[in-house]
């Protein structure tokens, strides 16, 4: 896989995605950096399963403007505000699953805390199950440029690493290629799925 190129990289975790049915009804959007200056961007209101090459779109990562004129995804300012904020993330995923739709709102605080489960070594740097791993929660807006700016105030002030929740709405997470985006994606949402069930047991 690390062979081949990282938009058909991306394509096959697009699919992947798909298959887990972590993009419903056309949620999610996702990316890859070309370079400095250039992400590739899912265009928008696509089937994020069944995407191909030909679906990417060229996005200034600088401006978040397309620079073919077609439609980026709705979400493109929080894709090129990783790339600027990270010169190392290479790739971003967002989904809508089910377990981070929920989550996201029944978690009252400013961050979900995960902390105690082995699975947290699937998220690079993380070395034990001892340590907690925050993962920020922001209230969900249709006003991405806002949104946006207030993401990049939390960066300035906390640190930010693997992703974010929006409330309500799903997870955006980033690696520094296709590969570790992908294990980032997979490792939270097992721990979402975790920390679900256990607070559905500790409640009965
Ligand atoms: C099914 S509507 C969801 C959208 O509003 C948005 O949240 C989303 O993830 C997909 O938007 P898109 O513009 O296709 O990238
Ligand atoms: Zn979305």
């Amino acid at each position: 896989m690390s062979q081949s190129h990282p938009l058909d990289q991306l394509v096959a975790a697009c699919h992947w995605i798909g298959m887990k049915g972590w993009a419903p009804a056309t949620g999610g959007n996702m990316s890859v950096r070309r370079d400095g200056h250039v992400c590739l961007l899912s265009e928008s209101g696509k089937d994020k399963g069944t995407l191909t090459r030909d679906d990417f779109i060229e996005v200034d990562i600088a401006t978040s403007q397309s620079l073919s004129g077609r439609k980026p995804s709705a979400e493109t300012g929080l894709h090129t505000l990783i790339y600027r904020l990270f010169p190392e993330a290479g790739a971003v995923l967002h989904t809508h699953t089910v377990n981070a739709t929920v989550l996201s709102r029944v978690e009252q605080g400013a961050a979900l805390l995960l902390h105690g489960y082995e699975m947290q070594k699937s998220l690079s740097g993380q070395h034990t199950h001892l340590d907690t791993v925050a993962i920020p929660v922001f209230d969900n807006s249709q006003d991405i440029v806002a949104l946006a700016s207030e993401i990049e105030d939390y960066a300035a002030r906390f640190p930010l690493r693997y992703g974010f929740l929006l409330r309500g709405h799903g997870l955006t997470c980033w690696g520094e290629d296709v590969s570790e985006a992908r294990r980032h994606l997979e490792g939270l949402e097992f721990l979402f799925e975790c920390e679900r069930q256990r607070r559905l047991l500790e409640k009965a």
